[in-house]
């Protein structure tokens, strides 16, 4: 009888196009062991030359027994003869957002797994549930862009290693029934049955009400990524990362989702944030753009500078932070600026009222006016020790996708990195919805 959990970890292995070790992220529950499971049994049942399995568990530290249970792991992979690592989350948590906080330290821990044990990139074992959830707790906010939308079978973490989600299209029970057959356990965890936490509530509402409707596919989602890459390249300019410039005629046409979009998340990169606004305050600046009447708008940290020559953006210059870097090392200011010392330590500020910045802005094309304002929220880097001299590179920061990128909307990432001076992303080590797109 064939078997969807095992013919899914073999399409999967099929489907990559170089060669890589692969770094299973199993925390020990059905899923993720289930993963391990299929992936490794479908490398024995078929050749698939240069690909290899290596796995991490993560101990979140958070309960008691969380440490034998990474053991428990550890041993089942000795048995598998996978290389398997534990990391530990060390050091204080906090008091609350503990499950975000918990899914941060995890992502950048897998990562120090990776680099490792030599892997190109991660496999988690998150399912079609996951999926369901995930839909059902972003419907419940109101970002654009992304309420309805699910997760994505691949995602960029830290603009360099692919996470991919192989089963997202699998259900629980069939994963569950998988293992059950080969008389294989799994941990539950604890805090699954924990209703303080919004995930758990909605499981339980999923479980017995209707589940809600999957958002498009990854082909229609890239598809219009590629539509926001190409009003992006088409019509919108950046000056030294800190002035976008969008032509009047071009500014009013919001009510085209995909270049709303683009110019949405050229801003959320110009205000160093990682997430496009709310709902509401998209409404309110829709309606300033389509009136066309010249004036000022902020929104999401950054001001829409409507001019009879175009329509202009910037950060506003309101709670700029200081930032500390130690001699040799890197920080991300603002949201918007990568530096790294080259020397001493720094400190990085804001320019303020900056003549060599403005200038700058003046001789890229901008008007005066506008250059003035945008030289406010450009980086001031400074030795930390008055009697130093700063060295150091400087780079635009993309908030809303250097953490996470989902892979379809890697075509409008690599757009918004061209425009900030930036390198594209890498592509993924899969054949995936993009691969005929972009190649
Ligand atoms: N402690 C852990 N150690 C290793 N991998 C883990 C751990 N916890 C979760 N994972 C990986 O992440 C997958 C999803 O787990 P879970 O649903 O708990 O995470 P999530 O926080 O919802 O995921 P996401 O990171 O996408 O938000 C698991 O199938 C597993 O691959």
């Amino acid at each position: 009888m064939p078997d969807a959990v095992l013919d899914t970890a073999s399409s999967f292995l099929r489907s990559f196009i170089r060669p890589a070790r692969i770094l299973v992220a199993v925390s020990g529950g059905s899923d993720s062991k289930g993963l391990l499971v299929a992936l490794h049994a479908g490398l024995q049942a078929e050749e698939h030359r240069g690909l290899s399995l290596v796995a991490c568990t993560v101990d979140h530290a958070l309960r008691p027994g969380s440490a034998s249970e990474a053991e428990a792991v550890a041993a089942f992979c000795a048995g598998l003869g996978v290389a398997h690592r534990v990391y530990r989350w060390e050091g204080d948590k906090p008091r609350s957002g503990i499950q975000a906080a918990a899914r941060t330290r995890r992502y950048a821990l897998l990562c120090e797994a990776a680099d490792e044990l030599g892997a190109d990139c991660i496999a988690t074992g998150h399912t079609l549930d996951d999926q369901y959830e995930t839909i059902a707790m972003r419907s419940l906010r109101d970002a654009e862009g992304q309420g309805a939308a699910g997760m994505a079978a691949t995602m960029l973490y830290g603009r360099r290693l692919w996470v991919m989600r192989p089963f997202l299209k699998l259900r629980r029970g069939d994963i569950r029934a998988f293992l059950e057959a080969r008389g294989i356990g799994w941990i539950d965890d604890p805090s699954n049955a924990n209703h303080e936490f919004e995930r758990v509530r909605v499981r339980t509402r999923l479980a017995t009400g209707e589940l809600p409707a999957l958002s498009p596919g990854g082909r229609k989602r890239a598809a219009a990524a590629a539509r926001s890459a190409a009003f992006i390249e088409r019509h919108i300019r950046v000056c030294e990362g800190l002035a976008a410039e969008v032509s009047a005629r071009q500014a009013g046409n919001v009510d085209d989702p995909d270049w709303r979009r683009a110019l949405l998340s050229v801003a959320a990169v110009l205000g160093g944030r990682d997430h496009l606004p709310a709902r509401a305050t998209i409404e309110r600046l829709s309606a300033f753009l389509r009136s066309g009447e010249p004036g000022r708008l902020t929104a999401g940290r950054v001001v829409f500078d409507r001019r009879a020559s175009g329509l202009y953006l910037y950060r506003e210059a309101r709670s700029l932070p200081a930032l500390a870097i130690a001699p040799a090392a890197r920080g991300v200011w603002d949201g918007r600026f990568a530096v790294t010392s080259k020397g001493p330590a720094l400190t990085v500020a804001a320019a303020g009222a900056s003549g060599a910045w403005a200038q700058r802005l003046i001789d890229a094309g901008l008007p005066a006016g506008v250059a003035k304002r945008a030289a406010l929220v450009a980086p001031r880097i400074m030795p930390a020790d008055i009697a130093g001299e700063a060295s150091a590179e400087v780079e635009c920061h993309i908030a809303l996708f250097d953490t996470f990128l989902p892979g379809f909307d890697r075509i409008m990432a690599d757009a918004i990195a061209v425009l900030f001076g930036r390198d594209r992303y890498p592509a993924s080590p899969v054949r995936d919805v993009l691969t005929e797109m972009v190649g």
